[in-house]
């Protein structure tokens, strides 16, 4: 199963905040959606779930339009800092009400989950804390039946050890088989084992679709001096420069270590570091 966006373009009034994007999700991975404050996340994924309409393009689920299409939306589920649940609904009946909407929910995990939280599944949303309100979405969401899950900033509020829970739930739950997560996140360094997949808006764009794995092996800072550098790194490739002594320090990606001279000393990127480089980009 995928769900394929075709030039989806987002205006909010005469603003244009997501411009032509193109990209696929298919089932059985564990995506980054990446991108800094502001780039267009959100709005991406309120539109995949219908939340909002595009002004130009088209997104399907294995061909069909998702646009008001039930039988397509029966296979999303998305949870966000937004609450669609009324404060006074107690967290088993968020539950049920997703049992109800999708036709089954996985009770044992949920209710293992809310143990490993130490979550009172009869407190009520209101009275929770904005980390167990978050604990108790994520719990609904990773309950549902659904071919994909969306989680938009999903550890909000939540203390380290609680993350980590959270990581462990997801890797059991997404480790194998054929549901898929997209995670959009900022703590990039805590999900870097998870994922699989990133996609990072800048600005409304995509700039990058590729496996974790490719963008490790081909992302690099590589340092030497400033005419080394210029002689031999091709500028396309670098996305960002650094002085670095008497030398110069420059952030690689696309690049293949086969072609480093003996003369440049290449150290690999851990993924934030290419995040970073990558929307923040300096000038050589
Ligand atoms: N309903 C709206 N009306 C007008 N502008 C909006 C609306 N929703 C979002 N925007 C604008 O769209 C842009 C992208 O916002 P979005 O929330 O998608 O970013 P994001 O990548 O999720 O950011 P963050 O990481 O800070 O949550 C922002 O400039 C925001 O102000």
């Amino acid at each position: 199963m995928k769900i394929e966006l075709k030039d989806v373009v987002k205006n909010f009034g005469h603003t244009n905040v997501l411009k032509s994007i193109n990209l696929t999700f298919e089932t059985g991975h564990i995506y980054g959606l990446l991108g800094r404050n502001g780039a267009g996340k959100s709005t991406l994924l309120n539109l995949i779930n219908n939340r909002m309409f595009v002004s130009d393009g088209t997104i399907a689920l294995d061909g069909h339009p998702i646009k008001n299409n039930e039988q397509a939306l029966n296979q999303l589920f998305m949870t966000s800092e937004d609450t669609l649940y009324p404060g006074d609904m107690r967290v088993k009946k968020m539950w049920r009400t997703t049992q109800d909407f999708y036709g089954t929910f996985d009770w044992s995990f949920a209710k293992r989950l809310a143990r490993n939280f130490n979550l009172d599944p009869n407190f009520k949303l209101k009275k929770l804390s904005t980390g167990n309100r978050s604990i108790a979405k994520l719990i609904t969401a990773l309950g549902a039946p659904t071919k994909f899950i969306f989680l938009d900033e999903p550890t909000l509020g939540m203390d380290a050890t609680n993350r980590d829970i959270f990581y462990q739930a997801l890797l059991e739950k997404f480790g194998s088989g054929d549901q898929s997560l997209i995670l959009s996140t900022h703590l990039i360094q805590e999900v870097e084992k998870m994922i699989d997949h990133i996609f990072v808006i800048d600005h409304g764009q995509l700039i990058e679709d590729q496996t974790v794995e490719t963008v490790q092996s081909h992302a690099f800072a590589i340092s030497g001096s400033e005419t080394l550098i210029k002689e031999h790194i091709a500028s396309s490739k670098i996305m960002s420069v650094e002085p670095f002594g008497k030398q110069y320090k420059v952030y690689v990606r696309d690049y293949n270590l086969a072609d480093l001279p003996d003369s440049l000393h290449a150290e690999p990127l851990d993924l934030q570091a290419y995040f970073v480089k990558l929307t923040n980009r300096g000038t050589f």
